[in-house]
């Protein structure tokens, strides 16, 4: 499996690290916006160091309870950034918005990967998808952030995700996506309990049937922390684990803050899963 835009071609056949480079205010501890946007381009060249493939770059947080921002604020913050990083690395850089504008200014800029936690609900998204001709990643979310997370309610948690990225894989070939251009994602921590978390995490073999690449996201959720009884920035273990797991499980994109550690465990996958033996063997 592998996803291409342009020239590049990126093989799927062994999971690849996305490396978590938010660009929103409170994600640096200080200074201002020039001195947040060096910032973000040494930890973009470090991840890229420490073996992220793609890097992920959000100007909005989605975090639940987030606030909106304004889509220039948006792009102001994660333009500069996209083009420091085109200018030093030819790596896949992917735009974490919902936004049309900023998906096609973030692309204009050299991104040359939509991930959009909304499934490009949002007005003119499906368009610009269309369009700009890059992968994307649609993702289920009940809700909205400010308020998914209050009472997450499914009949069948498995099926009414399935069901949803189903509606939307119909929407976007309807627009004109291509489906070689589609990524899926279940969405941990996008209006789910925890019980809902780790079932999709238990059964995030069930997605496969789509014939399309998956990308998991549980780096130092409340899906770990809460789970542990323990803070955010105290769950490399546990953030390790479902990395592993989602991959062992089939997932070919993993969406992570520790990247080193991350990609240490991935090839451990890899090298394992290689040794699978074929249907029939
Ligand atoms: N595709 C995808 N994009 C994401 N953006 C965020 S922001 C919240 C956080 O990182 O805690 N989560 C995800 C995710 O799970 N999947």
């Amino acid at each position: 499996m592998e996803i291409t835009h342009q020239n590049k071609t990126l093989s799927l056949d062994s999971p690849v690290v996305m490396g978590i480079l938010n660009v929103t205010p409170d994600s640096f501890s200080d200074g201002g916006l020039f001195q947040q946007q060096s910032k973000a381009v040494e930890r973009a060249r470090q991840m890229l160091a420490d073996g992220a493939t793609i890097i992920d770059i959000g100007g909005e947080s989605t975090r639940p309870g987030a606030a909106d921002v304004a889509e220039q604020d948006e792009i102001n913050r994660v333009v500069p950034v996209i083009k420091a990083i085109r200018e030093r690395s030819d790596c896949w850089i992917s735009i974490d918005t919902s936004k049309a504008a900023v998906m096609r200014a973030a692309v204009e800029a050299g991104a040359n990967l939509i991930n959009d936690v909304r499934a490009l609900r949002e007005p003119g998204a499906l368009t610009a998808a269309a369009d700009l001709q890059v992968p994307v990643c649609i993702m289920h979310m009940q809700g909205q952030p400010r308020t998914m997370q209050a009472a997450p309610d499914y009949t069948d948690v498995i099926q009414d995700v399935i069901q949803f990225l189903n509606q939307r894989i119909d929407a976007c070939l309807d627009a004109g996506v291509i489906r070689q251009n589609i990524i899926l994602d279940p969405g941990y921590g996008f209006g789910k309990t925890l019980a809902h978390n780790y079932q999709l995490l238990a059964q995030l073999d069930h997605f496969h049937h789509f014939g399309l690449p998956i990308l998991a996201g549980m780096s130092r959720k409340s899906m770990i922390y809460k789970a542990l009884d323990k803070t955010p920035h105290d769950v490399l273990g546990g953030s390790i684990a479902c990395a592993t797991l989602a991959a062992v499980k089939g997932a070919q994109i993993i969406r992570v803050h520790d990247v080193k550690e991350t990609a240490d465990a991935l090839k451990v996958v890899a090298l394992t899963m290689q040794e699978n033996e074929a249907p029939g063997e």
